[in-house]
């Protein structure tokens, strides 16, 4: 029955078992290296140790500089055991290989890793020089002393390359002997010859396994692999096509039982240590190594020899022999390639990416144990990164409890690494505390007949065969005795009547007769033992031919069946290969996509950065245009100013003038009331402004038109010299002025809005009348003192002797009413000798029809402070009236 224990425990879960104390620690062993190579009888670099052995299962690792406080720093590793550096190897194997080897015949499977920096001694201690054999070859020799003596028929199992055997029938045993055969005289056996003699050359090891538990009823085959892990890639270092320049890899596959095994590995029969030696030997010529700073032949693969023991009970015989019938154990002895800084191998060019593709598949096994590790201290889950590289993912099963892991942690203890042997040392020290679910036991043995049974069995096969020589034997004497001469009867025969020699011959015959009777009647018996034993023979033929027949055809099947699956394997692997394609398409194009995003964001982060410059130096320049435009126009406003002085000055001249008239002048009608406060007649004194000063002209204009009424109706209130404005608009008299009218309604004027243009008599104005200008009859017409009239447009000459000019013009508004607008100026020289007129002033008369008298009524009534003058009495009568009455406003 086979005795794969790993997929039961797989499916139990490395948590469960440990969590009912089914684990075991993987055991980490370290060696330390002598600091002489003795090999190579070179010294180290540096001479001196940074270890020191502190019991066999603790050292002390002291650091090559010292703490701040001048002490050196130290720290402490416990192991399983230690190997000190003058172990030998033969005590090597027996601590650290021979248990596991117990176990291998046990039915039990185990992996040995060899762990630590280049040249401490990994392929030292796995290999050996030829004189000095490591575990391996150690291991070939103890195997086959144990069970040389019961090695089964060669070529009766066959690897399914699958983890597993197939039981091959005789026929299929002579073809496969024949086919090896026909392959070692193709090779030329060359290659054989030459490895021979390497393996002649080395030292034998005579360690003879004891193992009480060695079945001796049993039939053991021996099969070895040997691969490497390079770059990544499994190589299957017995494959002649390793040899080519590009060889092939191999794809690391899972059986029905999720145990990995390599597809197409050629997995060899071997019977002799020799054997497997020089075919090691083979492997390792194969193997690659390099010329490395720290080691003159350092590994640069990981290499795995696998060493398969098939065994099976004898008793069960050949023909009803299944695959469930052998139990099949292994041991992975692996010689891991060594860490590496590279800069202190001082590696260069490929032996750099050999170096970074090692670092990280250790890095990858160091993942996978500190999560083991940390999953069972902490109760987590995490995943194990055991796909993450070859060799972990081939391991993988181990890690679930397929069998023993063992490390040997080998250590240079030279002082420049120590750095890195601290690292190591942690790593080891941290792996041991990792549990691994415990191995099943493998199943009871069948019932083993006595050894006294079988030699018994033994015994009767030969006493049969020794009576079946005695019946030949007896046979071929009756046959002597069949044709047993007739006796002498030279003398009888020479007479008829001699009575005595008749009765001889008759006796004779008589005898023969017998003879001859019973010698019928045995052949007759033999004949039936032949024909009974040849029908039995021919039923035995026919019913294994039928056998075969059905096998046959269930081989064809089967065959079919491979076939099948094999395609459909191929299909897989290469959608497989397509989706890895694409997915490496997808990677590609997501980095060129993160590349254009990151291109992106670099321009829109050099954009926003332009913009914010941009904005500053438009922030800068308008800050500088605004400070330009501020100073422009408070410089124009301060001319202005000056303008406005100017003008004010002249009007306070004027103004001067005006009181002066005022004083002597006075006002008649109550209802010429000066508006006061209203929103039209409001300066600004303080600030005024172009608007407020033509409000103040027009203000100057209407005292005047009141003055020149004033004059033609004699009914004036007395304006009191004390009410008149102030002299300058920028100290306003902001008291009202009372006056009274005739009537002794008290009416209130503005003492600023009295104003009035002068009058004085010096004054010669020039009066432009137009031709064609109609004579309105209105009340109001101005009036002045000194007047040139023209009616054409003015000469200069008649300019020059005026001081005023005063233009009459006339036109209709929308009632077809005739405005007559009086445009009035200043006549002033100019600097080049003519003359200036300077207009400053429009008097309007405008003609209205009445309104409804008793609307007028009304409008009289209320306290509207407008100035009317109502020039006609005569209401609307019947017939209409012949001349409509006006009302004046100004
Ligand atoms: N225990 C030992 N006794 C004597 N010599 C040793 C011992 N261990 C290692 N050496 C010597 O040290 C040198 C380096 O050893 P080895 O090649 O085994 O290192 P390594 O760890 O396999 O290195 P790499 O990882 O680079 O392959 C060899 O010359 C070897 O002979």
């Amino acid at each position: 029955m086979i005795t794969h224990t790993t997929m039961k425990k797989t499916q139990l879960g490395s948590r469960d078992l440990l969590a009912t104390g089914g684990g075991c620690p993987v055991e980490v062993f370290c060696r330390l290296r002598p600091l002489k190579d003795n090999i190579n009888d070179q010294q180290t670099d540096n001479s001196s140790s940074c270890i020191k052995v502190a019991s066999s299962k603790e050292l002390i690792l002291y650091s090559s500089e010292n703490t701040k406080n001048g002490q050196i720093r130290e720290s402490r590793y416990e192991f399983s055991h230690i190997l000190t550096d003058n172990v030998c190897q033969s005590a090597a194997f027996k601590e650290l290989a021979l248990p596991l080897l117990e176990d291998l015949i046990q039915g039990k499977s185990s992996v040995l890793f060899t762990y630590g920096i280049t040249g401490s001694g990994k392929t030292y201690t796995m290999m050996g020089p030829l004189n000095n054999p490591g575990l391996i070859p150690r291991s070939f020799d103890v195997i086959f002393n144990s069970v040389g003596p019961y090695l089964g028929k060669k070529y009766f199992l066959r690897s399914d390359r699958q983890n597993s055997y197939e039981i091959q029938s005789e026929a299929d045993i002579l073809l496969e002997r024949q086919r090896k055969e026909l392959q070692m005289v193709r090779n030329g056996n060359n290659q054989r010859v030459r490895v021979h003699e390497l393996s002649n050359a080395r030292t034998l090891d005579t360690t003879s396994l004891w193992n009480p538990q060695l079945n001796e009823n049993c039939s053991y085959f021996v099969f070895v692999t040997f691969v490497e892990i390079y770059n990544n890639y499994i190589y299957d270092l017995f494959d002649d096509d390793i040899l080519n320049k590009a060889p092939q890899s191999k794809q690391l596959r899972e059986d029905n039982r999720g145990r990995p095994y390599i597809r197409d590995v050629k997995e060899i029969e071997v019977r002799t240590s020799e054997e497997a030696i020089d075919l090691l030997n083979m492997g390792l010529k194969r193997r690659r190594i390099a010329h490395t700073q720290l080691n003159t032949e350092s590994s640069r693969s990981h290499s795995v020899l696998s060493m398969r023991l098939v065994q099976f009970h004898n008793d069960i015989p050949p023909t009803s022999l299944t695959k469930d019938d052998l139990t099949i154990s292994t041991i992975h002895l692996v010689d891991l390639a060594g860490s590496e800084r590279v800069n202190r191998a001082k590696t260069v060019g490929e032996r750099v990416k050999e170096a970074s593709n090692i670092n990280s598949s250790l890095m990858v096994l160091r993942q996978c144990f500190e999560i083991l590790r940390e999953n069972q201290a902490q109760g987590t889950s995490k995943m194990v990164p055991y796909r993450e590289s070859k060799l972990t993912s081939f391991f993988k099963s181990y890690f679930d409890g397929e069998g023993r892991i063992r490390m040997i942690l080998c250590v240079n203890p030279t002082v420049d690494g120590y750095e890195e042997i601290q690292h190591a040392l942690k790593f080891g020290e941290l792996t041991k505390d990792v549990m691994v679910p415990r191995s099943l036991p493998p199943p009871p043995p069948p019932p083993v007949p006595p050894k006294t049974t079988r030699i018994a069995a033994l015994r009767e096969i030969d006493n049969q065969q020794q009576q079946n020589a005695q019946t030949v034997l007896f046979t071929e004497f009756n046959a002597q005795a069949l044709i047993a001469p007739f006796p002498s009867l030279e003398y009888s025969l020479l007479d008829g009547t001699d009575d005595e020699a008749i009765l001889i011959l008759q006796e004779h015959l008589r005898r023969r007769i017998e003879e001859r009777q019973r010698l019928n009647m045995l052949i007759q018996e033999q004949q039936d033992f032949l024909r009974k034993f040849t029908l039995e023979l021919v039923s035995d033929y026919e019913s294994t031919m039928s056998n075969h027949e059905d096998l046959s055809k269930e081989n064809e099947q089967q065959t079919k069946t491979i076939r099948h699956l094999q395609t459909r394997i191929k299909l897989l692997e290469k959608s497989q290969n397509d989706l890895y394609k694409a997915t490496h398409q997808i990677e590609r194009d997501n980095n060129t996509l993160k590349t254009q995003i990151e291109e992106r964001n670099n321009e829109i982060k050099s954009l926003k950065f332009e913009r914010r410059k941009d904005k500053n130096d438009f922030e800068n320049r308008m800050k500088i245009k605004l400070n330009e435009i501020e100073q422009q126009y408070i410089n124009e406003i301060k001319t202005k100013e000056t303008q406005m002085r100017e003008l004010e000055r002249q009007h306070d001249d004027k103004l001067n003038i005006i009181r002066s008239m005022a004083a002597r002048n006075t006002i008649t009608s109550e209802q010429f009331l000066i508006p006061i406060n209203s929103a039209s007649s409001h300066i600004n004194f303080e600030n005024p402004t172009e608007h407020d000063y033509q409000n103040q002209q027009q203000q100057y204009h209407r005292v005047e038109m009141i003055i020149s009424q004033n004059n033609n109706n004699n009914n004036t209130p007395t304006l009191s010299s004390t009410s008149r404005r102030p002299h300058t608009p920028h100290t306003p008299n902001t008291e009202p002025i009372h006056i009274e009218n005739g009537s002794g309604h008290a009416v209130v004027a503005h003492p600023r809005q009295q104003h009035r243009r002068s009058r004085s008599l010096s004054e010669i104005w020039l009066e432009h009348r137009p031709q064609g200008t109609v004579q309105t009859e209105t009340l109001l017409q101005p009036k002045f003192h000194k007047k040139v009239y023209t009616q054409q447009a003015p000469a200069k000459e008649e300019i020059v002797r005026t001081t005023k000019y005063v233009l009459t013009h006339q036109n209709l508004d929308a009632q077809g009413e005739i405005v007559t607008d009086f445009v009035k100026g200043d006549v002033l020289p100019s600097s080049t000798g003519g003359v200036n007129v300077i207009f400053n002033d429009v008097e309007r008369l405008t003609c209205t029809s009445p309104p409804d008298p008793l609307m007028l009524h009304k409008r009289c009534q209320s306290a509207e402070r407008t100035l009317q003058v109502t020039t006609s009495q005569s209401p609307l009568s019947r017939q209409g009236p012949a001349v409509a009455p006006k009302r004046f406003r100004m």
